[in-house]
């Protein structure tokens, strides 16, 4: 559905897009995740039409909508974008602002279309309010209900979330992924939180300095990062230094761990083997101890921070019915069916 080959983008003399890749197959949730200033908001511009690239190409099915010699006009890509501040007309009612986009219809069924749609992100009572009596929450669906509502082929989101707080992060995320799910609309959102985007896209991509440097599923990305920028940026967890001791076989301080490798490395190789908080679990049984250093409440559970015997610090996210104090020793045991693992440099 869209294509994206190696396009780049400047606004000055350094590019801000620097041949940038992703596929996304019809009715899938692509997010670009990526620090302040990666990019984010330059490559969905230049998918809407709002800026020129100068190499590479844009494609949305079979139709070419961006090359270094085409630049087909924003108006006729069909596309929606919903920008980071909403940009809702705030002389206008929610229902105007929905009609606003459709105003190629005749006035009755943009305002029929209009309704339809607020009733879809659940917005039918609000209808008649302007966009200073609606939440940011609110805000943010009108802006959804009027990206949506002239049927694009494919839907922008930038930031959706960036001003909304968390426990409604979560719960919007939810959300939108059900109802752009239901309408089939393919969707490409950029966020910077990856707790946000695992909630809410199927192929998530990691762009650094104007270069993606993974595009690949959510599951992947976080289970097989392609480097270690990767790794730390989509979830937490620690290095623990090791040396491969056969296939799939590495041995640490903590022992020797068993898990598919991505790459093999040659026996006696020096690695980084990284171990997520869910790698590293709480068994009373186990006779691995580890010192709770330190630990934070996340609700549904406890993410305990924990040094082992031989000094090695852990990450350890544990159901919060655990309530260990610190300083208190706990048996742990490694899961490490997936380790991550990067040959030293
Ligand atoms: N109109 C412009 N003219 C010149 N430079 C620009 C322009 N817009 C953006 N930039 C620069 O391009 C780079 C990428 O900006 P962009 O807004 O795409 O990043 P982003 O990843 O969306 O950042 P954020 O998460 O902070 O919104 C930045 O270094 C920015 O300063």
């Amino acid at each position: 559905m869209l294509e994206i080959n190696a396009i780049s983008h400047r606004y000055t003399e350094e590019p801000v897009l620097d041949e940038v890749s992703l596929s996304l197959e019809g009715g899938r949730i692509g997010c670009i995740l990526g620090p302040s200033g990666c990019g984010k908001t330059t490559l969905l511009r230049c998918i809407a039409g709002f800026e020129q690239i100068s190499a590479g190409e844009i494609r949305a099915g079979a139709t070419l909508l961006s090359s270094n010699s085409m630049h087909m006009s924003a108006e006729e890509r069909r596309i929606g974008m919903v920008f980071q501040d909403y940009a809702l007309l705030p002389h206008l009612t929610a229902q105007q602002n929905v009609s606003f986009a459709l105003h190629r219809q005749p006035k009755r069924d943009a305002r029929l279309l209009a309704m339809k749609f607020l009733k879809l992100v659940g917005l039918a009572e609000f209808a008649a309010r302007y966009p200073h009596e609606l939440s940011g929450g609110q805000q943010q669906r009108v802006a959804l209900a009027r990206a949506l509502a002239p049927e694009p082929r494919l839907l922008l989101m930038d930031e959706p979330f960036s001003n909304l707080d968390a426990s409604l992060r979560q719960d919007l995320g939810q959300e939108i992924r059900q109802l752009l799910t239901q309408l089939g609309t393919t969707a490409l959102v950029a966020m910077h939180d990856h707790h946000d985007a695992f909630a809410l896209a199927d192929d998530v991509g990691v762009l650094r300095g104007g270069r993606m440097l993974q595009w690949d599923s959510a599951y992947r990305l976080y289970h097989r990062p392609a480097d270690r920028f990767i790794a730390d940026f989509v979830g937490k967890g620690v290095w623990l230094e090791g040396r491969v001791r056969g296939e799939n076989l590495v041995e640490t301080e903590l022992g020797t761990m068993s898990g598919r490798m991505e790459e093999p490395l040659t026996e006696g190789t020096s690695v980084d083997v990284l171990l997520r908080p869910d790698d590293v679990v709480h068994d009373d049984d186990s006779l691995m101890k580890a010192e709770v250093i330190s630990k934070q409440f996340k609700g549904s559970e406890f993410l305990y921070e924990l040094k082992t015997v031989s000094g090695a610090t852990l990450l350890s996210s544990v159901p919060s019915h655990h309530n260990h104090p610190v300083g208190e020793a706990i048996g742990i045991r490694l899961e490490t069916d997936h380790i991550v693992v990067f040959a030293r440099r």
